[in-house]
């Protein structure tokens, strides 16, 4: 699924309304009968306070169509107009008016500090305040009335965007945001759910397609794309009936060291569960009982020292190495990570400690073979690319390198984000028990078993990562988010890919 601009979504909409020779209050109009069905269908006409806050662009205009089906359909709901300015948005005169047709009450103007609302915890409180439209931090007393949204414990909504927050743009973060517990987002999610610094505010979000104009949203050049189940599922390569394990390629993992070899025994694992034919472990001359007692399917080869890898000396022909977890930064564990490198030639994944070298040592980066892939969490990020101003500048920042040295990166979180170039795909599978230790050497290890499967570098990161996060969410339904661990994410690798083949639950009939 495509993430749009603000400016994008505008033009779309504007683009709907002259295809469709309707108005921008029919638009108007359509949506907010959609987002009262979503309504409708959870509150089964509960008699539940609702308080709905209405700016006065076409934000709040939505807010007020939405309010206009409430009411009629018998629901308690108390609407307020944020009467902040004289420029209102003719959308929100045409659907203030028609309120009437409803009510004979007129909405409540809100002016100052002086004329906010009661709240009471059981209220359910609908954000209409401010959408896409947002160009500058709320201010005066309407920053007064967010903080007042903000501190009681009623339940917010926010239609399109919680107010305050930008779509796309860089902002200062204690500017007031209205903190969602839920949001409606039309036709598109907005990018800033997605980033670290922005991404609470707009609570679980759902997104509501407004039936925008096809051919606008199949030309536009998007600001990421989120990977979608279809799209893995796409990339999915099944396999031929008399095909043989030298189909699938050979994983070289160098990685461990001393205190480290679990960082080895999960990434060489996760190469087998992700499908690798063969797989072999080289490692430090004591670890090779460790390698071989806990993975029976994998090689090993040693390096002649007993507790780090310090030389490399092996032909990595038609081997897919995946270097750096656990491998540790000493001088000559770095000569060995240069050698090994030195002799690629095709893409390779390098994470951890392979990173950290990288970083100290930037005379290597020609050795590293185009289209390679780097995991980096933020930490090793921030060595790579510098401290970053805020999300959009790490993106920025990112993209830059990914161009400038043509590697693929893999910005590990609670939303990896894989960037190629200036393309960017973001992911939405797993969950906060995947933060926990390991779990990126077991990504690493997935993503080289793809590789060495012949899928390409792009999509052996995206699938790799929508894999690892769809393995993580099924173990934590048995597992809880407490009781995952790396191994457990690696074991569920099959049953996430079996997984993209099950058929989607039927939606629920609405209730009208
Ligand atoms: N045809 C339509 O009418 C449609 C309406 N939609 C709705 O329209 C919204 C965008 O509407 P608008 O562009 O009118 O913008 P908003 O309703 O988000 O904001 C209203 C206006 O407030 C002003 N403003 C911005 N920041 C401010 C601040 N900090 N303090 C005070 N004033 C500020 C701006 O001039 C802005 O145009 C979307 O989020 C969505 O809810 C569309 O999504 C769908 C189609
Ligand atoms: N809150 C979260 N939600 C979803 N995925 C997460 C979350 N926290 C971490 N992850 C995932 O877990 C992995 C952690 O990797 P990393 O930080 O390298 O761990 P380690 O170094 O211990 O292996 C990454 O793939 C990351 O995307
Ligand atoms: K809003």
């Amino acid at each position: 699924m495509k993430i749009l601009s603000a400016q994008q979504l505008a033009e779309a909409d504007q683009s709907t309304i002259d295809k469709n020779q309707i108005t921008s209050n029919d638009l108007m109009e359509h949506i907010a009968k959609l987002i009262f069905d979503r309504i409708h269908q959870r509150l089964q006409g509960s008699p539940v306070p609702i308080k709905i806050f209405c700016g006065i662009g076409k934000n709040g205009g939505d807010g007020l169509a939405l309010s206009r089906h409430m009411i009629q359909h018998g629901y308690h709901v108390t609407t307020y107009v944020t009467n902040y300015s004289k420029k209102r948005a003719p959308e929100f005169l045409f659907h203030y008016d028609k309120i009437k047709e409803v009510t004979k009450d007129w909405p409540i103007l809100l002016s100052s500090e002086k004329d906010f609302p009661e709240l009471h915890p059981q209220d359910i409180i609908i954000d209409a305040i401010f959408g896409t439209g947002i160009n500058r931090p709320i201010d005066g007393w309407m920053a007064q009335l967010v903080h007042y949204l903000n501190k009681t414990p009623a339940f917010k909504l926010a239609i399109d965007m919680p107010s305050g927050l930008y779509a796309n743009n860089s902002q200062d973060i204690d500017s007031p945001i209205i903190q969602a517990q839920h949001t409606f987002s039309f036709e598109t999610p907005k990018l800033s759910f997605f980033l670290p610094e922005t991404g609470h505010y707009a609570g679980t979000f759902e997104v509501v397609p407004i039936g925008l104009d096809p051919e606008y949203m199949m030309k536009a050049e998007p600001l990421a794309q989120i990977i979608s189940s279809d799209a893995a599922k796409s990339m999915y390569k099944p396999r031929k009936k008399f095909s043989h394990k030298g189909d699938f390629g050979h994983v070289l993992t160098m990685a461990g060291s001393k205190g480290k070899m679990g960082a080895a025994v999960l990434a060489t694992g996760a190469a087998v569960n992700m499908g690798a034919g063969k797989v072999t472990a080289y490692i430090p001359e004591h670890a090779n009982s460790i390698l071989q007692s806990s993975i029976p399917e994998v090689m090993t080869i040693s390096s002649k020292s007993k507790d780090y890898i310090t030389d490399f000396d092996h032909d990595l022909k038609d081997i897919t190495l995946c270097v750096g977890p656990g491998l540790s930064t000493g001088d000559d564990v770095k000569h060995a990570f240069a050698k090994a490198l030195s002799q690629q030639t095709q893409p390779v994944v390098i994470d951890a400690d392979g990173l950290n070298i990288l970083s100290d040592n930037p005379e290597y980066w020609k050795m590293i073979p185009n289209n390679s892939i780097l995991t980096p969490h933020d930490g090793e990020l921030k060595q790579l690319i510098g401290r970053w101003k805020d999300d959009y500048d790490r993106i920025e920042k990112a993209k830059n390198l990914s161009i400038d040295k043509d590697v693929i990166l893999v910005l590990k979180g609670a939303h990896t984000i894989i960037i190629s170039g200036k393309n960017l795909y973001i992911n939405d599978t797993g969950n906060p028990g995947m933060a926990t230790a390991g779990s990126g050497d077991v990504l690493s290890g997935m993503i080289a078993g793809l590789l060495a499967q012949h899928y390409d570098s792009l999509t052996a990161a995206v699938f790799g990562v929508f894999i690892h996060g769809r393995a993580g969410d099924i173990a934590s339904q048995t597992y809880a988010h407490e009781g995952l661990k790396a191994s457990i994410i690696s074991n569920f690798v099959g049953a996430a890919i079996l997984d993209l083949f099950r058929p989607e639950p039927q939606q629920q009939p609405q209730q009208q």
